[in-house]
C-alpha cells in the first residue's frame, strides 16, 4: 500500500533554518499526528509536502515515487491560513473546489451534500463563507479538503477552535478516512486528542525530529514508572533500586521512574520488594505517561527518557 514520506527536507527562510534533515513517514491507513512547538516547523514541512512551498533540500515521495503535479493534485490540504473565498456560497464554492480536482458535476453535488452532510453543515450550503461562525467555517475547509476523495489528507491545526462536537465529528471522519486506506496527517498543540486519535506521533523541534513512534513506544523505550502507596519516599526505601529515581513524593505516595535500559523488567517487583521492606503497600501500580509528558520531555533540553524512541526516520526506509 502507498505511503507518504518526507525526506531529509531542509528549508531556510534568510537567516532562519525552519527544517533540518527532517524525515517523517505516513503509512497507508495510519493517522499521524504531528506536534511541536510554536514555530517547530509543522507548517512549513506540510506546506512541502502538499507542494506549494519548495525544500532547499530532500524530497517527498508517494507510494516510492516524487511527487509532482498529479499527486499533490490528489491531496487534500487544510491549510494553517484556511483557503476559502469569504464572500462565496458554501455550497457553490464546494462544487467549484470538487470540479477544479477533476469531479464530473454529478460527483461534485454528490460530494458536496454528502461531506456537509457529515460535518453538519447541509443546512448553510446558501450561504456566504464569511456569515459563518469560525467553527462552521472550519468545517467547509474540511469539506473542501474532502469533495474530491483524495488520496491523502494534510490538515494544519484542523482541530483549532472547533467545539467538542465537531472535535468528535472531525475525528470520526479522519478514521474513517484513515480505515479506507489514505494517509492522514495533521498537526496539533491539542496533545490530548492527538494521544486519543493518532496511530503514530511525530515531535519536532528547531527544525528535527526528536522522536517519533507509536505512543506507546514512545513510552516503552525510556524509563518505566510505578506509583507506590506506602512508606514514605524519604525513609530511603527507592534508592535501594537500582536506576530509581524519585519523580513525585507527597506523603505516602510516591512515583518513581526506573532508568534501566533494556533490564527494566524486573524493576517493579524490585521497588514492591523494597517499599515492603520498610512498611505495609496498599497500593501498587504502573503509570503511564500521557503524551503530554512524553512531549515535554522529548521537546525539553534534557531529553532522553521516557520518550527514549528517538528515531531516525531514515532508518526505516
Ligand atoms: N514565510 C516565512 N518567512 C520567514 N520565516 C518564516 C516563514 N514561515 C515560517 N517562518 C519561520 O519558520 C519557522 C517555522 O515556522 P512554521 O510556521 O513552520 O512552524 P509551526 O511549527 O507550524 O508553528 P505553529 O505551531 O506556531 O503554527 C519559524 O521560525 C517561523 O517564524
Amino acid at each position: 500500500m502507498p505511503e507518504l514520506e518526507l525526506v531529509d527536507l531542509d528549508k531556510s527562510y534568510g537567516e532562519i533554518h525552519a527544517l533540518r534533515d527532517m524525515s517523517l513517514t505516513v503509512g497507508s491507513g495510519e493517522i499521524f499526528g504531528f506536534v511541536g512547538s510554536n514555530g517547530a516547523g509543522k507548517t512549513t514541512a506540510m506546506r512541502i509536502a502538499v507542494g506549494v512551498l519548495a525544500a532547499d533540500a530532500g524530497t517527498v515521495r508517494w507510494a516510492g515515487q516524487p511527487v509532482g503535479l498529479a499527486v499533490s493534485s490528489r491531496i487534500g490540504y487544510m491549510p494553517e491560513e484556511r483557503g476559502l473565498y469569504p464572500r462565496m456560497r458554501v455550497g457553490s464554492q464546494l462544487r467549484y473546489l470538487a470540479r477544479l480536482h477533476g469531479r464530473s458535476p454529478a460527483q461534485a453535488e454528490e460530494a458536496v451534500q454528502r461531506w456537509t452532510h457529515v460535518l453538519g453543515i447541509s443546512s448553510r450550503l446558501d450561504d456566504e463563507v464569511q456569515k459563518l461562525s469560525l467553527g462552521n467555517q472550519q468545517r467547509v475547509q474540511l469539506c473542501a479538503a474532502l469533495v474530491f476523495e483524495p488520496d491523502i489528507l494534510i490538515l494544519d491545526e484542523p482541530f483549532s477552535g472547533l467545539d467538542p462536537v465537531a472535535v468528535d465529528v472531525m475525528s470520526q471522519v479522519l478514521r474513517e478516512r484513515a480505515d479506507a486506506g489514505v494517509p492522514v496527517l495533521f498537526s496539533s498543540h491539542q496533545l490530548d486528542l492527538v494521544e486519543r486519535l493518532c496511530d503514530r506521533v511525530g515531535i519536532i523541534k528547531d527544525g528535527s525530529m526528536v522522536a517519533v513512534g507509536s505512543i506507546d513506544e514512545l513510552r516503552g523505550r525510556g524509563g518505566l514508572r510505578w506509583q507506590v502507596e506506602g512508606p514514605a519516599a524519604d525513609t530511603g526505601w527507592p534508592e535501594r533500586v537500582p536506576g530509581a529515581r524519585v519523580l513525585s513524593s507527597r506523603g505516602s505516595l510516591t512515583v518513581v521512574e526506573v532508568d534501566r535500559p533494556g533490564q527494566a523488567d524486573d524493576a517493579g517487583q524490585e521497588l514492591l520488594q523494597a517499599a515492603l521492606a520498610v512498611g505495609p503497600v496498599d497500593a501498587f501500580g504502573p503509570v503511564r505517561p500521557h503524551l503530554v509528558e512524553l512531549y515535554r520531555h522529548a521537546v525539553s533540553d534534557s531529553g532522553g527518557p521516557p520518550t527514549g524512541d528517538r528515531v531516525d526516520e531514515g532508518a526505516r526506509r
